[in-house]
C-alpha cells in the first residue's frame, strides 16, 4: 500500500488518467498509486473524472457494464463485472468514420443496449421491474480503450479508467423486449468480413438482463439510480477484438439486427460516401 493518504492517492490517479486522455499518451498503471486491490478507491478515481467531465459540460447519457463475459474476464484475468459512465459525446452515429487519433488502443465488443423509459429506483429490482422500465433494446458496439499503456490492467486500473470505455455505436432500429429473448440471442462480430467474435446472451453474466439488474442494484446502493432515458450497455457477449485504422466492423445479434462502424484509414473523420 502507498504511504500517502487515500484521498491524495485517488486524486493523483485521477489526474494521471485525465492527463493521458487529454494528451493522447497512455500512462503507466494506476494500481501502484492506490491501496492494493482497493476497488472502492478505483471507483472513487472514476467518480472524480466523471465529475470533472460533467463540470466541463459533458452530458451523462448512461452507463456501461464491463467484464460480464467469461471470455473477457479471462482476457483480463478478473472474475467480477464493473461499470463506467457513458457521456453523450462518446456516441458515434452509424455511418460516421472514427478518426484514428480519437482513441489510444481501441478494441471492440458487441453488446445489447437497453434504453430506459422509466427510473429504476428499487433496492432489489426484479426482472419484471427492469422489463417494465426498459423502453427498447438495440444492438450496440462498444469501442473499449485503455488510457493505460499496453492494456497492462487489473480490475483496479480498468475501474479507475472508467471501465476502459472509449466510444459506442448504437443500431438504429429499436426492439421492444417482448419481441426478443435476450438470454438466447446469438451474436457474430466481423472485422473486414471475417468473424472475430461470437457469443450468446447467456455469455453476458447469464443474460444481459441479469447484468442490467446487477448494475441497477449497485447504482441504487451508491445513491445514483438509473433514470429514464439512460442508455445501458449491458456488456460484451463475446471476446473483444483489436481495431486498427481502416477496419470495418459489423455485429449481428439475432432478434436485434445489425450495427456497424468503421475506422478511418487516415486522420480525417467524416461521413461515409
Ligand atoms: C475492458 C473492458 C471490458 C468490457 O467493456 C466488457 O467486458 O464489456
Amino acid at each position: 500500500m502507498n504511504a500517502r493518504e487515500p484521498a491524495g492517492a485517488v486524486a493523483e490517479a485521477a489526474a494521471v488518467l485525465d492527463e493521458a486522455a487529454r494528451a493522447g499518451v497512455p500512462c503507466p498503471p494506476v494500481r501502484h498509486l492506490l491501496p492494493e486491490a482497493d476497488i472502492e478507491a478505483a471507483y472513487a478515481v472514476q467518480r472524480l473524472n466523471v465529475e470533472r467531465g460533467i463540470a466541463a459540460g459533458r452530458r451523462l447519457a448512461g452507463r456501461k457494464i464491463g467484464l460480464t463475459s467469461p471470455a473477457v474476464q479471462r482476457q483480463l484475468g478478473v472474475d467480477q463485472p464493473d461499470f463506467g459512465a457513458l457521456f453523450a459525446d462518446m456516441a458515434v452515429p452509424e455511418g460516421q468514420l472514427i478518426a484514428p487519433g480519437r482513441l489510444l488502443q481501441p478494441k471492440i465488443e458487441a453488446e445489447v443496449a437497453l434504453v430506459l423509459g422509466a427510473d429504476l429506483p428499487h433496492q432489489d429490482p426484479t426482472v419484471a421491474d427492469l422489463l417494465r422500465a426498459t423502453a427498447f433494446a438495440l444492438p450496440a458496439l462498444e469501442i473499449v480503450d485503455s488510457r493505460i499503456a499496453d492494456w497492462d490492467i487489473t480490475i483496479v486500473d480498468t475501474v479507475a479508467d472508467n471501465a476502459s470505455c472509449g466510444l459506442f455505436v448504437l443500431g438504429g432500429t429499436p426492439v421492444p423486449l417482448d419481441r426478443v429473448d435476450l438470454r438466447n440471442v446469438r451474436m457474430t462480430l466481423t472485422r473486414n468480413g471475417e468473424t472475430v467474435s461470437r457469443g450468446t446472451g447467456a455469455d453476458c453474466l447469464g443474460s444481459p438482463l441479469t447484468a442490467a439488474l446487477w448494475l441497477a442494484s449497485t447504482l441504487v446502493g451508491l445513491g445514483e439510480p438509473l433514470r429514464a432515458g439512460d442508455i445501458v450497455l449491458t456488456g460484451a457477449l463475446g471476446p473483444m477484438a483489436v481495431a486498427a485504422e481502416g477496419d470495418e466492423f459489423t455485429a449481428h445479434i439475432e432478434g436485434l439486427g445489425t450495427v456497424a462502424t468503421a475506422f478511418a484509414a487516415s486522420a480525417t473523420e467524416g461521413t461515409r460516401a
